[in-house]
């Protein structure tokens, strides 16, 4: 069975149409783009809120939604797990019943209340009613309910909204295990790029009504427009390694690629959890808290400096975006005059240069 959800709608507005078509993976797909350009409507018309004029949504090898076969099912018969950011649970009901209210047993969910509870780290809560609990644990039982009404999707609005900074460093990891054990796809709809980016690489963009891109972040940055699109958002590389070894001796772990022999080193004390060879981690670096240089640098801190060929130039008000294969593309930022005292150019070999300090982990 395919875990994909496909869509392919045109939804008129007053002066606005959305207008929409793609295939998303059974991964966590970012949606991003600015205010008013048509996301939640996307949600919505996925959920059954909203019918759009035409076309079709398909999720999980199901039309839920067909204009010319006039199939339109509603909300409750999607199985589409939608959470808020306003965390809409029952405040008179317990966290328990919160949670088995809409339980489905019908539709054969593969999806157990124990192992639910326990990935999202809820068992301690399940006596207490919801205005006991954290925002960040509002959130987690919210994502538990949707899973037990037999979600085949997820669908989250701005879930990073409703809990402070540190919070959110909270629900991430959960997020990633939900999708992990149970390969629902979900579509996570944020403004704040950098909280996107850390939950995912996959992003969707949308402008003005259509999908502007989908793909891996670092490979979307490669044109020029998308670029634009994302860059007053704070822009990051996003790098998905894995640990390769610990160097106790100097506090240090090398990272890398699974893909290609794209490594970084890193403090062990950022690192969370257990650090053994394979765990993934994700690696997120500003472009302009990296250097270039011509030559590799002796007698310096820097323990990162990777080697790699300049692939594209962007110029934009003074400075320059240069992207370069290092086995993964590196998005650097620097100021034109340095690009033009050294005389940067596509094709030249040069090395990235960054403190491990600079570095998100997640
Ligand atoms: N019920 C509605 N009736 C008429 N127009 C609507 C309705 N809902 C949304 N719109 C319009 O559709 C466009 C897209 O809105 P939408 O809420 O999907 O954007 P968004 O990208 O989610 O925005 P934001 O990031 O601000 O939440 C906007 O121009 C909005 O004014």
């Amino acid at each position: 069975m395919s875990k994909t959800l496909k869509f392919d709608i045109k939804l008129q507005r007053k002066d606005f149409l959305l207008d929409v078509q793609a295939t998303v993976s059974s991964g966590i797909t970012g949606v991003y783009g600015p205010s008013g350009h048509g996301k939640s409507s996307l949600l919505n018309s996925i959920a059954g809120l909203v019918k759009p004029d035409a076309g079709c949504i398909t999720i999980r090898d199901e039309k839920v939604f067909d204009s010319e076969q006039k199939i339109n099912l509603p909300v409750q018969k999607r199985n589409v797990g939608y959470v808020f950011q306003d965390i809409r649970l029952f405040p008179h009901l317990s966290i328990e019943k919160n949670l088995k209210y809409g339980t489905r047993k019908d539709i054969g969910s593969e999806i157990d209340f124990d192992e639910v509870i326990d990935i999202l780290n809820i068992r301690d809560l399940l006596t207490k009613k919801p205005s006991e609990c954290s925002g960040g644990e509002k959130q987690r039982i919210a994502i538990g309910r949707a899973l037990l009404s037999g979600a085949r999707i997820l669908l989250m609005d701005e879930p990073f909204s409703a809990v402070d900074v540190n919070l959110r460093n909270n629900i991430i990891p959960f997020l990633k295990a939900i999708n992990l054990r149970f390969q629902i796809p979900m579509l996570v709809v944020s403004h704040d790029l950098p909280d996107l980016l850390s939950l995912t690489s996959d992003l969707l963009l949308l402008k003005e009504g259509k999908v502007k891109a989908l793909g891996r972040f670092q490979d979307l940055i490669l044109d020029e427009s998308n670029l634009d699109m994302v860059k007053g958002a704070g822009l990051y590389n996003v790098f998905d390694l894995c640990v390769v070894e610990t160097l106790p001796s100097r506090s240090m772990v090398l990272l890398r690629s699974r893909t290609s022999d794209f490594q970084v080193q890193v403090l062990l004390q950022m690192l969370k959890g257990e650090v053994k060879e394979g765990v993934p981690v994700k690696v997120l670096i500003r472009p302009e808290d990296i250097s270039i240089s011509l030559y590799p640098i002796s007698h310096i801190s820097l323990r990162n400096q990777l080697r790699g060929v300049i692939v594209k130039i962007f110029s934009r008000n003074g400075l320059s975006f240069c992207m370069v294969d290092a086995g993964e593309k590196v998005l650097v930022e620097i100021t034109e005059a340095s690009r033009e005292n050294m005389q940067l150019e596509v094709g030249v070999a040069v090395y990235c240069l960054f403190k491990s300090a600079a570095l998100k982990i997640f």
